[in-house]
């Protein structure tokens, strides 16, 4: 077994839909420090856009393919870190110092953690650093009500860094910070905006300990230990009297089904070939926002509008929050100018977003044969004219 200096130390990014990890993550990457990192990042949601997002000029970010890293992808995030090391071992790429795996915003950190830490090969060559969860502000409380997910996030992370600060009222930031203070009372705050947030000495945290963290932490491991124990044992078996300990999603779906958290959690995406005329999209987000927003746990987009196509508007949305809409100075990929936009709902069907975004876009539909069927739609918001 290599030295503990030997081995890479690798950091977990996480925290809840939107809170800001990419954000936190292009800031850190522009810490020269970084230089040798390599970057993985998993997708929830069937159109990849958090690549395009995230700002680096070098080759070292690798996308895990979609699904979620504490299912679906978990063995995919294993064989990626194998391969890392051996590329860098053959000389086929230059020596990394350190990964960070941003996690989806749903992930369970539980099984990411042990799929570093219990995989022979894996704990080998690379050290669990440390778990850095960002938690939002202004969403945070309301947030760790509804998601064991996101109570998860907080209660392990050694580093706890607190985005969008500027946005939430003190009352509001008082008993959040109360909140994480008892969920991991050992964990460092962090304000996001601060300089050190910025730099890569808020991904070091020292090796990790999960006897430092409350009690159910180190339940939770227990529990995904048990539940791997019990994959190996009975791999092929799932029936109807399986009952394994994970904890969100229906055990008997297909593994390749992203959508496996939570019934009720969807993750789809539009996608639209013509440019936008900016009045309807703005109509479109505004609506979406208004009536339904507590169903939307995150959108995110690129969007091509008609006014100045050559400069794709970035849209992020969490909840009813929609951030100011910015531009970027060009496409990504000049080759690929479509609209794309990757919607993470609870309750709120694919089917009605798509046919409201159509209805916005004035596209003919079979149900109705134009947009003045929005006015018999009782979602529509009085006194709004199309
Ligand atoms: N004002 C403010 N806005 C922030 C801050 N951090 C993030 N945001 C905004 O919040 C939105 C979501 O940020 P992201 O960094 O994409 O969040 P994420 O956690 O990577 O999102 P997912 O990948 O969907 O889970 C963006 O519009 C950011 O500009 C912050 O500290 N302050």
């Amino acid at each position: 077994m290599s030295a503990a200096s030997d081995r890479i130390p690798v950091t977990i990014l996480t925290g809840f839909l939107g809170a800001g990890k990419s954000t936190l993550l292009n800031r850190i990457l522009k810490d020269p420090a970084m230089k040798d990192a390599a970057v993985i990042i998993n997708e929830f949601g069937d159109v990849g856009i958090d690549h395009l997002l995230v700002e680096s000029s070098g080759d070292a970010i690798i996308e895990l393919s979609d699904g979620c890293l504490c299912c679906t992808v978990r063995g995919e995030l294993v064989d990626t870190l194998a391969n890392l090391m051996d590329a860098v071992q053959t000389g086929r790429v230059k020596p990394v110092r350190r990964v960070v795996i941003e996690t989806t915003g749903l992930a369970d950190p539980a099984p990411v953690m042990q799929a570093i830490m219990g995989n022979p090969i894996i704990a080998t060559n690379f050290d669990l650093d440390g778990i850095v969860t960002v938690v939002d502000a202004v969403n945070g409380s309301q947030t760790l009500d509804n998601h064991e997910e996101a109570v998860k996030q907080a209660a392990v992370a050694d580093r706890l860094i607190l985005s969008k600060r500027t946005m939430a009222s003190p009352e509001v930031l008082e008993a959040l910070e109360a909140r994480l203070d008892a969920l991991n009372p050992r964990a460092a705050l962090m304000d996001a905006d601060s300089a050190e947030a910025g730099q890569v000495s808020v991904l070091v945290n020292g090796l990790y300990d999960p006897t430092n963290k409350i009690a159910d932490v180190g339940r939770w491991l227990r529990d995904e230990d048990a539940h791997e124990a019990h994959h190996q044992h009975d791999h092929h078996h799932h029936g109807a009297d399986d009952h394994h300990h994970h904890h969100h999603g229906n055990d008997h779906q297909d593994p390749h089904d992203v959508n496996r958290h939570d019934a009720s959690i969807r993750s789809f995406s539009i996608v639209e070939d013509k440019p936008i005329d900016p009045m309807a999209l703005d109509m479109f987000i505004d609506l979406l926002r208004s009536a339904h927003g507590d169903k939307l746990l995150r959108m995110k987009a690129i969007v091509a509008v008609s006014d100045r196509p050559d400069r794709p508007l970035v849209l992020h949305g969490v909840q009813s929050i929609f951030h100011q809409p910015s531009r970027l100075p060009a496409w990504p990929d000049p080759q690929d100018r479509r609209t794309r936009m990757v919607l993470i709902t609870k309750n709120l069907p694919e089917a009605f977003v798509k046919d409201l975004f159509d209805a916005f876009l004035g596209k003919p539909r079979i149900d109705t044969p134009d947009r003045t069927a929005l006015h018999d739609n009782p979602l529509a918001v009085p006194g709004m004219r199309f």
